[in-house]
């Protein structure tokens, strides 16, 4: 795979992730290697830089995760915790200075860069590309969004009584991918560590 010249990737990172307990679930190692490792490394693939969302707190640890990684590495700190993934995607984009960025948040350490490739080559011209899975959800946190138009729709719907990532869409040009159109992409690229047990289980199944 080669880095896409305007992509750029934003990891979110900033919740609480209070189902996991204590531990910030970011740096939590899955099989010896913190997930959110495991996420920027697969970004590489298709991008050379990447912008990590998470709060100040956060800071340190995630840089002792990624150290050593060759990618390029920005860090948007949440002005305001807790407001929500959205927030988290607004404040990630604002600090991309390519055209798309390619959203994953730090959970998901089976993200299957394949799938960047296909929602890229669909967002191109539009605002972005996003899958809907079988079940119908909105797979908003592993999706391509052209950055200023996103961050821009992120900072008017936060101030809306609506603020579901979804609800950003309503004024931008999304494209909609259907999970069955999608080409030999890894069937767990969508899975998400939530707690322990997810963990457990995720390490399971890679020894
Ligand atoms: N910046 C920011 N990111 C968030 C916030 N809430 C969730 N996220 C991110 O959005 C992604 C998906 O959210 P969740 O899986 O619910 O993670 P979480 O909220 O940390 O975990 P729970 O507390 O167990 O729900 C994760 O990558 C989180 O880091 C938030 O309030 N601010
Ligand atoms: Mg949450």
């Amino acid at each position: 795979m080669t880095s896409i010249d305007s992509l750029e990737g934003v990891v979110l990172a900033g919740g609480y992730s209070t189902r996991f307990g204590e531990a910030d679930k970011a740096v939590a190692e899955l099989a010896g290697t913190p997930m959110i490792r495991r996420v920027v490394d697969r970004l590489a693939t298709v991008t050379d830089a990447v912008v990590i969302n998470c709060r100040d707190e956060q800071r340190e640890a995630i840089r002792d995760a990624l150290s050593g990684s060759d990618v390029d590495r920005r860090y948007a700190i949440d002005p305001v915790p807790d407001r929500g993934p959205l927030a988290g995607i607004g404040v990630g984009l604002e600090a991309v200075d390519r055209e798309y960025a390619a959203v994953v948040a730090c959970d998901m350490p089976f993200v299957d860069p394949a799938l960047f490739e296909q929602l890229y080559e669909r967002a191109r011209g539009h605002d972005g590309a996003v899958v809907r899975l079988e079940d119908g959800w909105y797979q908003t946190t592993q999706a391509i969004y052209r950055a200023d138009r996103m961050a821009h729709a992120c900072t008017e719907t936060l101030e809306s009584d609506d603020t579901r990532i979804l609800a950003a869409f309503d004024t931008l040009d999304v494209i909609t991918v259907e999970e069955a159109e999608l080409e030999d992409v890894s069937e767990t690229t969508f899975e998400s560590v939530d707690t322990p047990d997810d963990l457990q289980a995720a390490a399971r199944r890679l020894e």
